[in-house]
C-alpha cells in the first residue's frame, strides 16, 4: 500500500519533529536519501555530469546538499540558481564541496529566448552532456504555474539526461496533482517522509515517474488523504471448499436496451469472471437473447416492456434474489431506464450505477435523487469525467484538471461511494478517504472498457466487499488485465487492445494476486 498525506499534514508533522531535533537534521536526511538514489542511477560517479535546478526554498536546499554529496564523491555538479536568493547554508556547503555555480544573472542571460519561445542555443550548449538533472525548484511550497526563470529552465533541459525530482516534480501541485503549465517530467521522484497526493494522481503522477520514498523519521502523521493499494493489498474473497454458487454471491446485471447491446455483453462477461457464484441478467427480449447466446451460464429474465405512460415500478423480484445490482451499461436514458434505475436503488442490496444509469440520475430533480441515494446498503457510482460533470453540474475540463477535488465533492455531496474513471481512477468514500489506482494504462481508453469495470466491481460487491474496496480492487484488476492483454509476454511492446481483450485477460489478472 502507498500512503499520501496532504501538504498541511506533512508540515505539521515536520514541525513537531524539527522541534525535537538539531537544526538541519531533516534536510540532511532528505539530501542523503536523494543523493543515494542519484548515485545508484548514475552507476559510477567519477566524471559524471549533474545539473541542479535550484529554487528559492528548502526544496532547493535539499538539492544543493545532495549535489554537494555527489561532488564530494567525484561528480561534476553544476547548480543553476533560478532564484536571486537560495538556501544560504546549502549553497555554502555546495561551494565548499567544489560544486560549480551558474548564478541567477548568468542563468537569466543563458535562458533569454532565442527564436520564438525555444531555448537559446547558448542554454542548449551549456546543458549539453548532462547525465542527470536534480529538480529542486519547488517542493511542497510550490504554487501555480512556474514563474520567473523556472519555466524557461525546465523547457531548456537536455532530453537525454535522466531527471530526478526532489520531493515532487516542480510545477505539479503536491495536494492535487494539477499541472498549471510547464512541469518537470521526472524519471524518478524521491519524496520525503510520506507520498504527496499529487504523486498518485494524474497529470502529476505521469510527471513523477517511479516514486522512491525516503524515510526521514516523520511520525505522528494522521490518516492518509489518499491511499493506493498494491497488488498484494487486493484480496477478493476466495471460495472455501464447501461453498456453493449462492454463498459465493449472486450479482444481478440490468443493462442494454433498444439502442445498445454490446455493453450488456461486456458487463455480464466481467461479472461472470469477477468471482461471483452466479450472474442474473434482466433486460429487453432482444438483449436477453444475445446474452443467452454469448454467456449461457447466465440466468436471464425478459423484463416486460411497460405500456406508454405506465410508470409502475418493474418487478425485480421476478429476476430472483441477488446480493448486488449493476445497473446502467447501455441501458438508455428514457423512461424505461429511469424506472429500472429507481427500482434497483429501492432494493436493499448494494447497487452499482454506471453509464446511462448515471445520466438518468443526473437528470432527476435533486430531491428525488437524494432520496434514492439515501440507502442503507452500499451504493457505488462509477462515472467518467463527462458523467460526473452532469452529476455535479461542473465543466468536464474542470473535473479532469482537478480530479481529487471533484471526486471528493461528489462522494460527500451525494453521500455514496464514487469511482471516477480516467487516467488515474480515484475512489472516494463519503468519509473523505480516497483510493488511487496505479495500474491504469492509456490502452484502457477504449470503448466498452467501462462496461467491463462495472461487471467486475459488481461481482465484488455481491461477494460482500465494501464499496470503496470493490471499486479500487476492480480498477486494479482491470488495469492489470489491460496490461496483460496489451503486452502478453515480457519484452513485447504493448499493442492496441479491445474491451473484449481486457475481459479475456481477467483470469490472468486474478492469478497475479498473491
Ligand atoms: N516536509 C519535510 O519534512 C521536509 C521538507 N524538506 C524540503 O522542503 C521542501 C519545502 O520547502 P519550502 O521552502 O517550504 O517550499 P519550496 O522549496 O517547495 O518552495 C517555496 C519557494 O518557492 C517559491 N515558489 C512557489 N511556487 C512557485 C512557482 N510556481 N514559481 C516560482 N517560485 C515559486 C516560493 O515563493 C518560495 O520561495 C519540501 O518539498 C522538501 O523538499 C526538507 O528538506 C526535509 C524535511
Ligand atoms: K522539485
Amino acid at each position: 500500500m502507498r500512503y499520501a498525506h496532504a501538504v498541511d499534514e506533512v508540515r505539521a508533522a515536520e514541525a513537531a519533529l524539527m522541534a525535537r531535533l538539531p537544526e538541519g537534521t531533516l534536510m540532511q536526511r532528505a539530501a542523503a536519501g536523494l543523493a543515494a538514489v542519484c548515485a545508484q542511477l548514475l552507476g559510477g560517479l567519477y566524471g559524471s555530469r549533474v545539473l541542479l535546478l535550484v529554487g528559492s526554498g528548502d526544496n532547493g536546499g535539499d538539492a544543493l546538499y545532495a549535489g554537494a554529496r555527489l561532488a564530494r564523491r567525484g561528480a561534476h555538479v553544476t547548480a543553476a540558481l533560478a532564484a536571486q536568493k537560495t538556501h544560504p547554508e546549502g549553497l555554502a556547503d555546495f561551494r565548499a564541496a567544489g560544486g560549480r555555480v551558474l548564478d541567477y544573472a548568468r542563468l537569466e542571460s543563458l535562458l533569454s529566448p532565442g527564436e520564438g519561445s525555444a531555448p537559446s542555443s547558448a542554454a542548449r550548449r551549456a546543458f549539453e552532456g548532462t547525465d542527470l538533472v536534480i529538480d529542486g525548484l519547488t517542493g511542497i511550497g510550490g504554487r501555480g504555474a512556474l514563474r520567473g526563470l523556472y519555466g524557461a529552465l525546465v523547457r531548456a533541459l537536455p532530453e537525454e539526461a535522466a531527471v530526478v525530482a526532489c520531493d515532487i516534480p516542480s510545477g505539479v501541485d503536491a495536494d492535487t496533482g494539477e499541472v498549471a503549465d510547464t512541469a518537470v517530467r521526472a524519471d524518478v521522484t524521491v519524496t520525503f517522509g510520506t507520498l504527496k497526493p499529487g504523486l498518485l494522481i494524474d497529470p502529476g503522477a505521469a510527471h513523477a515517474g517511479v516514486v522512491e520514498l525516503v524515510d526521514i523519521g516523520l511520525t505522528g502523521l494522521p490518516e492518509p488523504a489518499v491511499i493506493a493499494p498494491a497488488t498484494a493489498d487486493v484480496r477478493p474473497p476466495r471460495p472455501e471448499a464447501e461453498t456453493d454458487k449462492y454463498r459465493r454471491g449472486v450479482v444481478g446485471v440490468i443493462a442494454g436496451g433498444a439502442r445498445f447491446t454490446g455493453a450488456a455483453l461486456l458487463s455480464v462477461g466481467a461479472a461472470l469472471r469477477g468471482g461471483a457464484g452466479m450472474v442474473r441478467f434482466a433486460s429487453a427480449a432482444r438483449v436477453v437473447a444475445l446474452v443467452d447466446a454469448r454467456w449461457p451460464e447466465t440466468v436471464t429474465t425478459v423484463l416486460p416492456e411497460a405500456a406508454p405512460g405506465d410508470d409502475t415500478e418493474p418487478d425485480l423480484d421476478a429476476v430472483g434474489r441477488v446480493q448486488a445490482w449493476v445497473v446502467g451499461p447501455g441501458l438508455g436514458v428514457d423512461a424505461r431506464g429511469e424506472r429500472l434505475v429507481k427500482a434497483t436503488l429501492r432494493s436493499e442490496v448494494p447497487v452499482l450505477v454506471d453509464a446511462d444509469g448515471l445520466t438518468v440520475l443526473a437528470g432527476l430533480p435533486a430531491g428525488v435523487r437524494r432520496a434514492l441515494l439515501d440507502r442503507r446498503a452500499p451504493t457505488l457510482l462509477t462515472p467518467h469525467a463527462g458523467e460526473l460533470s452532469r452529476l455535479l453540474n461542473v465543466g468536464r475540463d474542470q473535473i479532469e484538471a482537478r480530479r481529487l477535488v471533484h471526486v471528493r465533492a461528489a462522494a460527500a455531496g451525494l453521500g455514496v461511494t464514487v469511482l471516477l474513471k480516467g487516467s488515474t481512477t480515484l475512489v472516494a468514500d463519503p468519509g473523505g478517504q480516497v483510493r488511487a489506482n496505479l495500474t491504469g494504462t492509456p490502452w484502457l481508453a477504449t470503448a466498452g472498457s467501462g462496461d467491463v469495470l462495472s461487471g467486475l466491481a459488481g461481482a465484488l460487491l455481491a461477494q460482500g466487499v465494501d464499496a470503496a474496496d470493490a471499486g479500487a480492487w476492480a480498477a486494479h484488476l482491470h488495469g492489470l488485465a489491460a496490461r496483460i492483454a496489451a503486452a502478453p509476454r515480457r519484452g513485447l511492446a504493448p499493442a492496441p487492445i479491445t474491451a473484449e481483450d481486457v475481459l479475456a485477460a481477467l483470469p490472468e489478472a486474478f492469478a497475479q494476486l498473491s
